[in-house]
């Protein structure tokens, strides 16, 4: 077994360990991928067939990774392994079963576009207070009901959730939710929580396929097992219960979904569950120095809410744990390139060596700029996907009315793009009629003149024209196919006549989504290679998943929500101030704030030999500079474990020597663990307080300011004098502030110090 070779003696039990429920709850970098990974090749090396198989995974990308490792030791018969995400594979098992609970098998899967277009509308009819009842609210509200396996009936006669929901004003939530679900399946959709929801359900309802899939897959596997939702946990239990052969694997610490309903309950219900269950420690971590280990162990020894884990590194001390501090969000952009421009070249490293985490996307914006600039490519993760494109979601659109004619949101998006003539007033009474007479918008435009006075022409041609399609469909190759409906939809010309820049980059997509169908549907290693199977799961692709750039030399930009199970060489976590990270959201209650710490600690160990971590002092929120306070969890790290580069100067004179004491004092007194309460807010407007005025500032007479002139500002600091405009007394200076940029002032009321003559 020379194959098991690259695993400890712990990690070898695990992996040997085939039959009967099995649970390994470790640390981060520990090998539990691994474990997973080399526990299917053993299984399939000792005869279990592959078919038999299911791993579930937390992104497509892990596995894509692991079935490649595995094909490695197995060869191709890797390829019948059922592996991926709950959404994917689930979305895969309902295409074969979905009739059994009333849906067509070649359902729409609704992204969450598409359900917010669809409760913007709901909500709008029921003529609710959108503030109330606002569209993201009630998604989130029906998303939990859903992930807790509460139906819309049930949603409505639970007195406790009815209680609720009326003494915070919004009793209509139950009636939403009711309308939300009959509009999704009058138009053959499930969106994202239903693949599980109604995975459930058809499992509960028809034993008979339930006993199917216990019978295929006699072998399960789930990874970051932690952070599964109810509804998930559910599925994997009713289809392990007659087998048993079930290995979850997962980290406590690395928990960060709970406010999607991740429950840290299903890994103590586990031993419940399974009391003849076999639990595996791994405490080794292979990926991270020790530094970077012991950081953070440092972080994660502040949450009271954690299982007890010794978890030690064998690899080197390593190098310090780096932290910058910048002036600004843009200058902390300028930092981070810099120091990957020289670590890459004193190094010899690749690009793909380095990865920045954020805490949101928007952090995203100053780390791009700055990467452009120093003409650095880069990725970014889990951003918006190719696929949620406009143009792109348009042509799928055409695509997804092709097959699912009742697909209502495709329909809203094509019928009248290209422009074709029909308004919003005739959508909305083709919506009216469908809903009157119980059947779907496209049955009622098929009919058009029957349900609708004075129905424009251009109905029943767009009709027709949908119909031609479905035809096209059956006789045509996917490639073929995408092309004519691309061609005489009008999109593609719409698109070609568009000369701008963006209009052809659209164009473009398009043509590289047409290549994607091409090389598609000339594949020798699948069956079926039609475009209803190409584009059945768009909805649930990220950009991760666009094989094209899957090999680049980029740095990889994400939120550290989705760099979960993945490790680089190079690590910068950027923006660690307070109000981001932990985010203000958080600063209510013990436990957010908990989750937002594991967080932090997901991030610190995904680094292997590197790790920086940087603050800005000022950054644009919502269009205004604030000012930040460095993070609380930086002092909770051990001072001793830290390099501070604090050699970035202010632009302006400051108290940078005073701030610098006070944070070194800060990082030997509070590194111990301390009591998480929430401080008040406390972000301010820079233009409130910023700058301290130098100790020799008094305004100047500014009757002979000139343009190019130096200047101080009582409050916005140093400046230059760009333009001047106007006639005395009413005198405005245009002038460029090296802080906050440029300001237009009045100069009677300015209070200006000049410094210098012009240049
Ligand atoms: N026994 C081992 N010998 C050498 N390398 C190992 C061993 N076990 C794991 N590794 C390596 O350590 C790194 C971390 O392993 P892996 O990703 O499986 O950990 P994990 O526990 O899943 O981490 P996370 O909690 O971040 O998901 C990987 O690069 C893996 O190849
Ligand atoms: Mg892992």
């Amino acid at each position: 077994m020379d194959y098991l070779e690259g695993l400890n003696p712990e990690q070898k039990a695990a992996v040997l360990q085939i039959k009967g429920p099995v649970m390994i709850i470790a640390g981060a970098g520990s090998g539990k991928t691994r474990v997973i990974t080399y526990r299917v090749a053993h299984l399939i090396r000792s005869g279990v067939d592959s078919f038999n198989i299911l791993v579930l995974t937390f992104t497509n990308k892990a596995a894509r990774e692991m079935r490649e490792r595995i094909n490695h030791i197995c060869g191709p018969e890797a390829k019948n392994i059922w592996m991926g995400t709950f959404h994917s594979v689930f979305a895969k098992l309902l295409r074969v079963e979905a009739d059994k609970i009333g849906y067509p098998n070649n359902f729409t899967i609704y992204d969450t576009d598409d359900s917010k277009s669809v409760l913007r509308a709901i909500l709008k009819e029921m003529q609710l207070d959108d503030k109330l009842y606002s569209v993201n609210f009630v998604l989130n509200r029906i998303s939990a009901a859903k992930n807790n396996l509460v139906g819309w009936q049930e949603y409505q006669n639970n007195e406790q959730i009815q209680a609720d929901d009326f003494s915070s004003g919004r009793g209509m939530l139950g009636k939403i939710y009711e309308t939300y679900a009959q509009r999704c399946y009058r138009a053959g959709a499930m969106d994202f929580d239903d693949l599980l929801f109604k995975t459930n359900e058809l499992l509960k309802k028809h034993p008979e396929v339930l006993n199917k899939y216990q019978q295929k897959f006699k072998y399960l596997m789930v990874d970051e097992y932690q952070d599964t939702n109810f509804s998930q946990y559910l599925i994997v239990k009713r289809l392990a219960a007659v087998n048993e052969n079930i290995c979850v694997v997962g980290d406590d610490a690395q928990s960060i979904y709970a406010f999607r309903g991740a429950n840290i309950q299903n890994i103590l219900n586990f031993e419940k569950d399974y009391p003849d269950l076999k639990i595996f420690k791994l405490e080794q971590n292979y990926r991270s120095t020790q530094n970077i280990v012991n950081v953070a162990n440092s972080v994660i020894a502040n949450n009271k809410e954690q299982l007890k884990k010794n978890v030690f590194s064998e690899k080197e001390t390593g190098d310090k744990i780096k932290v910058m501090r910048a002036f600004s969000d843009n200058e902390e952009g300028k930092l981070v390139a810099d120091a990957i421009m020289q670590q890459r070249s004193t190094n010899g490293l690749k690009w793909h060596d380095f990865a920045i985490l954020y805490r949101t996307n928007a952090q995203s914006r100053s780390m791009e700029e700055a990467l452009r600039k120093n003409g650095i490519p880069y990725k970014i993760y889990g951003g918006l996907s190719f696929y949620q494109r406009k143009e792109i979601k348009d042509l799928i659109a055409y695509f997804r009315l092709t097959f699912n004619p009742n697909d209502e949101e495709a329909l809203k998006r094509v019928i009248n793009y290209p422009k074709r003539g029909i308004g919003d007033t005739t959508v909305d009474r083709i919506i009216v009629a469908a809903d009157k007479n119980s059947i779907t918008p496209f049955e009622v435009i098929i009919e058009a003149n029957r349900y609708i006075e004075k129905a424009p022409a251009s109905l029943h041609a767009f009709a027709a024209m949908i119909q031609s399609f479905q035809v096209i469909t059956k006789n045509q190759s996917a490639y073929e196919a995408a092309l004519h409906i691309a061609q005489h939809s009008g999109l593609l010309k719409d698109l070609y006549e568009d000369k701008s820049i963006e209009g052809l980059n659209r164009y473009e997509n398009i043509q590289e989504l047409l290549n994607g169908i091409k090389e598609f549907s000339e594949r020798e290693d699948i069956e079926e290679k039609g475009l209803d199977v190409f584009m059945q799961d768009v909805a649930l692709l990220t950009n991760d998943d666009k094989d094209k750039d899957k090999d680049a030399d980029t740095v990889s930009l994400m939120t550290i929500h989705s760099s979960k199970g993945l490790e680089f060489p190079q690590v910068h976590i950027v923006g660690l101030e307070e109000n981001l990270f932990p985010s203000q959201m958080s600063l209510n209650s013990r436990s957010d704030l908990e989750e937002e710490r594991r967080l932090f600690y997901v991030a610190i160990t995904r680094a292997e030999y590197k790790l920086t971590i940087s603050y800005a002092t000022s950054r644009f929120k919502f269009g205004t500079l604030i000012s930040c306070e460095p993070s609380r969890f930086l002092d909770e790290i051990d001072a001793k474990y830290l390099e501070l580069d604090f050699t970035a100067k202010p632009v302006s004179s400051g108290s940078f020597d005073d701030e610098r004491n006070a944070w070194s004092r800060k990082a030997d007194t509070f590194s111990k663990p301390k009591a998480a309460t929430a401080p008040p807010v406390k972000t301010t407007s820079i233009l409130a307080k910023a700058h301290v005025p130098s100790p020799d500032f008094k305004p100047s007479d500014t009757s002979n300011l000139q343009v190019g002139m130096q200047v101080e500002h009582e409050r916005f600091g140093f400046g230059k004098v760009l333009t001047l405009e106007g006639n005395k007394p009413d005198i405005k200076a245009t002038i460029f502030f090296k802080e906050i940029g440029q300001k237009q002032l009045l100069l009677k009321f300015a209070k200006l110090s000049i410094i210098s003559g012009v240049e």
